[in-house]
């Protein structure tokens, strides 16, 4: 489970290696799950302080990028570095330390559906903290500010529309300023007035709060509008990457298909699989 707190650990000196630029740096990540190889030698370098956008074809490995990079999952080979620290080489007290500074935004919001807003956002702090009630109360009321919802402090979960639910959960992600904030599909079933009061937010939050962004997404006008970078992933690799305004027009066969919703192209609609014949037990019969 991801820790929704976040605090001092990534704050540690970085290792001689890190880039002061580069929060997250992979390297030659390879991983193969049930036989079938989800990342291929993957590189791929995570900007400090920027909204990075990952995108790719379903199946092609996003969200266990996102669980690589918390050492949630580990991977075959290869090198994930966050902030200089190698996640591979992290004991299971240093992987906890490094999560508590990593915010984590689901797509369904996973609110606590017998807490109120008030609650669910100060439940991390009475998890991990002894702070006095006084201080809970006001780290809760200005994250909730930050989000637009003081207000709602005491509405229940099932009062809240998509948008307030996933702002909600977002205030309970950056409860204790974390450094990097890992957004898992955040502008999933929003309606338009709720999908741009949450971009608004992506970013200034990552601006306000110098905060380094990491989202997964299918929405590439979206995505236009809250990320710096665009890395599109498929068959393993990074296939295409850039600036999000311009990434689209490239005019690779994979922005083609990916950002113009061919259905043909380098992505292929099967997922393997053995001969169709054979498997319905058809080989040697009569046509
Ligand atoms: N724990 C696991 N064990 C085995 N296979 C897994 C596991 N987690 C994911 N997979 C497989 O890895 C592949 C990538 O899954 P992942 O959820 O990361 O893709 P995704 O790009 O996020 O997809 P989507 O866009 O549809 O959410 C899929 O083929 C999935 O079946």
């Amino acid at each position: 489970m991801f820790s929704f707190v976040a605090e001092v650990s990534m704050t540690q000196p970085a290792s001689p290696s890190s880039d002061d630029s580069t929060l997250v740096r992979i390297r030659g990540l390879t991983t193969v799950l049930n036989g079938k190889t989800i990342f291929d030698a993957l590189d791929l370098d995570i900007p400090r302080g920027k909204v990075t956008a990952i995108m790719g074809p379903s199946g092609t490995g996003k969200t266990t990028l996102l669980k690589h990079i918390t050492g949630q999952m580990r991977a075959d080979a290869g090198e994930i570095r966050v902030n200089g620290e190698n996640v591979a080489g992290m004991s299971r007290e240093q992987l906890y330390k490094m999560r508590e500074g990593v915010g984590y935004l689901f797509q369904n919001s996973a609110l606590l559906t017998d807490f109120d807003v008030f609650e669910n956002v100060a439940f991390p702090l009475r998890q991990h903290t002894q702070l006095p009630e006084v201080l809970i109360r006001n780290l809760v009321l200005l994250k909730l500010q930050a989000v637009g919802l003081r207000g709602a402090a005491r509405l229940m979960p099932n009062e809240l529309s998509g948008g307030m639910a996933r702002r909600v959960a977002l205030a309970r992600a950056i409860v204790f300023d974390p450094m990097l904030i890992l957004y898992d599909e955040p502008f999933v079933g929003l309606d338009p007035v709720a999908l741009n009061q949450v971009l608004k937010l992506i970013r200034t939050l990552n601006q306000t709060l110098g905060i380094t962004s990491v989202l997964v997404a299918h929405e590439l006008e979206a995505v236009k509008q809250v990320a710096d970078h665009v890395f599109l992933i498929a068959n393993g690799k990074v296939v295409a990457q850039g600036d999000p305004k311009t990434i689209a027009n490239d005019g690779s066969p994979w922005t083609r298909q990916f950002f113009g919703g061919e259905a043909d192209g380098p992505v292929p609609f099967q997922y393997p699989a053995g001969d169709l014949a054979q498997a319905l037990g058809l080989t040697g019969a009569a046509k």
